[in-house]
């Protein structure tokens, strides 16, 4: 068994409440409160430049020229393509580009990108890919299955959100990344296996909350 396979069976219960979340369901059906996108959008952002640093520290910790080579376009692609795609379908939602480079993160958002910080820094690449690869991998399902509600990607708002994740260049990233993992984990000992695959489990966990938080558009409890 492939170890993406052993892991894929692994967050299983996860991924099936990540698609039954009110956020996820309501971006296929059209019925979700743009408040809440809206908060979304804003906390997705600052999640995305913590997100571009794991290309940086993985073209770093690589030490082949093609993962290099690769890791470095998609901090390129990140930073000068997809983050100003968000700065564009940000205005859909009336968010101007000085409310999201005045942004805060709420705590979810913190401690998701924190975490997968922390491992990028201080463990091997391998434990960095696991970290990044629940981000791409359940987006991947999460557009795939959206995609086939009829009109979903067409929808006025969350269309193209829907169009963006089941796009083939974007199912091909996340096959890269899996591929990779399963590469670079290839003979490890089982001890090592299970570090990284509770790396894949913790952030998998970070995703569904990340929903959940957009859902309530929770901040800091404390200051409320
Ligand atoms: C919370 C959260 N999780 C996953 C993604 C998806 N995503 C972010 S960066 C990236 C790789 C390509 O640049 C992908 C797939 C998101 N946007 N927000």
């Amino acid at each position: 068994m492939k170890f993406s396979e052993r892991l894929y069976e692994k967050v299983q219960p996860i991924w099936k409440k990540n698609h039954e979340h009110p956020f996820v369901q309501g971006m296929g059906n059209g019925s979700l409160d743009k408040e809440k996108f809206r908060y979304y959008m804003i906390q997705d952002y600052l999640y995305l430049i913590d997100y571009s640093k794991l290309f940086a520290i993985g073209t770093v910790k690589a030490n082949d020229l093609k993962t290099m080579g690769k890791f470095a376009e998609l901090l390129d692609s990140t930073l000068n393509t997809e983050m100003s795609l968000h700065r564009q379908y940000a205005k859909k939602f009336d968010i101007s580009e000085e409310e999201l480079e005045n942004a805060e993160p709420a705590a979810m958002t913190l401690s998701y990108s924190h975490y997968m910080l922390h491992v990028g820094q201080n463990e091997g690449l391998a434990e960095l890919v696991a970290a990044l690869l629940p981000c791409m991998w359940s987006y991947a399902e999460i557009g795939k299955e959206l995609s086939k509600i009829p009109g979903a990607a067409e929808h006025e708002f969350y269309g193209d959100w829907i169009s963006m994740y089941a796009d083939d260049e974007f199912q091909e990233l996340a096959k890269w990344t899996i591929d990779l993992l399963d590469d670079l984990t290839e003979g490890k000992p089982e001890h090592e296996l299970a570090r990284i695959e509770d790396i894949f489990l913790n952030t998998t966990r970070f995703e569904f909350m990340f929903w959940d938080m957009a859902y309530n558009q929770e901040m800091w409890p404390a200051d409320e």
